[in-house]
Order: structure tokens, then sequence, then C-alpha cells
């Protein structure tokens, strides 16, 4: 999966967005040619800027360790919960959880955030995300990229196409926004080396990145 996201990133630009901390993905992917926003877009690295954070004051962390620690607190009262930090944002996860204590758990650490009116929650896959009261998101991070940071081919497509070419990624039917689809993390992998391999051989001005697409996947 690496080696078809680098090739990827060598014709496209590429990002990986995620709910992470940017370190953590980094060190999942261990890529140095694509873009990487972490803590759900609040933390962004291109791929000529060194990955390594300096000692800047903006880059200070903006999750209050007193938050962390309660959370701590909370989960070390309830089997399977744990916290996981994520820089600039945080996350309880309730994966391993079982069902009557899920909701006591979500009850105590709503009950304990009230006091930070900073933070919102917002709710993933088995897991609680504590994020900054922000108006940023991962879709914001994207257009941020999109709109500043050298993905000019992509901003063209998006607005031609209106949406993009939103793919989900799931073995069963889902009720998403995505207009396409792949089954699991292989036909992503195939996917990933088809758009490499399409746009290394013609470039897509010679041919349609839609029709493309359409022979690609479902
Ligand atoms: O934005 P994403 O890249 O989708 O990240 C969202 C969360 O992903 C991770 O949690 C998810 O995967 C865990 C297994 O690795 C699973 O146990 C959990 O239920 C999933 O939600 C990550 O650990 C979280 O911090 C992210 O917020």
């Amino acid at each position: 999966m690496r080696s078809a996201v680098r090739k990827v990133g060598k014709h496209f630009p590429t990002a990986i967005i995620s709910g992470r901390s940017r370190d953590k993905v980094f060190q999942f992917v261990r890529l140095n040619n694509i873009y990487y926003a972490g803590s759900h877009g609040m933390d962004i690295s291109t791929p000529s800027v060194s990955f390594y954070y300096g000692n800047y004051k903006h880059q200070t962390r903006t999750i209050d360790e007193k938050i962390k620690v309660m959370l701590q607190e909370i989960t070390r009262g309830i089997k399977g919960a744990m916290v996981e930090d994520n820089k600039f944002c945080l996350s309880v996860h309730f994966r391993c959880v079982n069902e009557d204590n899920v909701v006591v758990l979500k009850e105590k650490v709503e009950s304990a955030m009230k006091s930070y009116k900073d933070f919102r929650i917002s709710e993933g896959k088995e897991v609680m995300e504590i994020r900054p009261n922000i108006n940023w998101d991962k879709g914001l991070a994207l257009q941020y990229l999109v709109d500043t940071l050298g993905f000019e081919n992509s901003t063209e497509m998006i607005k031609n196409i209106g949406r993009g070419f939103p793919i989900v990624v799931s073995s069963t039917p889902k009720e998403t926004e995505a207009l396409y689809s792949l089954r699991d993390p292989i036909e992503v992998m195939s996917f990933l080396i088809s758009i490499a391999k399409w746009k290394k051989d013609c470039g897509y001005k010679k041919t349609s990145l839609f029709g493309m697409f359409r022979r690609l996947i479902r």
C-alpha cells in the first residue's frame, strides 16, 4: 500500500487527512512526498516542509493536559475504555467497552466536558472525539489544501464536477454522501495503482478523469 500511495503522490498532489495525530499517521505511512493533516485537519505539513515541529509559540498544544488527566481518570474506572492523545484533540475509545458501560462512559465524559466550553464532542467509529470548539474540520482542511497548497488541478477538477469524486470504503452497503465505493484496502490499493499508472501514461488532459473513475470503481 505504501508503494501505491508513493506512486499516486508522484503524479498527483496527495494528502492524508485524519483524526489521529500527524506524527502517528506519518509513522504508519512514512512517505515524504505527500501532505499530512492530523488532529482532524488542525495540524498540516507539506511535502516540502520539514516534518518535525519547531519550537514555535503557535505550535503549542491546544489540548489542556487537565482534560486529558480528567478523561483518563474516568476511563480508568470503566473496563475497556481508553484515552488516546491526538496532539490537538483527544479520543475516548469505547470499542472494547460492554454495551451498558458505553452509556455510563458517554454520560460521564459529556458531563465532565460541560465545564470546558472551548471544546466539543463529536462521535466517530466507537470513539468520542474531544476537539477544540473551532470552525475547522477535515473538510475545511481539504478546502484549505486545495485552495492554497498547490492542488490547483484538483480545484479545477472539483469545480468542474461539483463535488470531486468522493469514495467510501466499505464491504457492506452504507448510507453516505460518497458517489463511489471500494470494498476494502486491497481494492483501494489497486485503485491507487491504476490512477497513478493512468496519469503516468497519458495525463488527465488527454482523456477524461471522470471516465477513468467510472471504469475503475463502482
Ligand atoms: O479520521 P480517521 O483517520 O478515520 O481517525 C479516526 C479515529 O481513528 C482511530 O480510531 C479508529 O480506529 C481504531 C483502531 O485503530 C478503532 O479502535 C476505533 O474504534 C476507530 O474509531 C484513532 O485511534 C482515533 O484516535 C481517531 O480519532
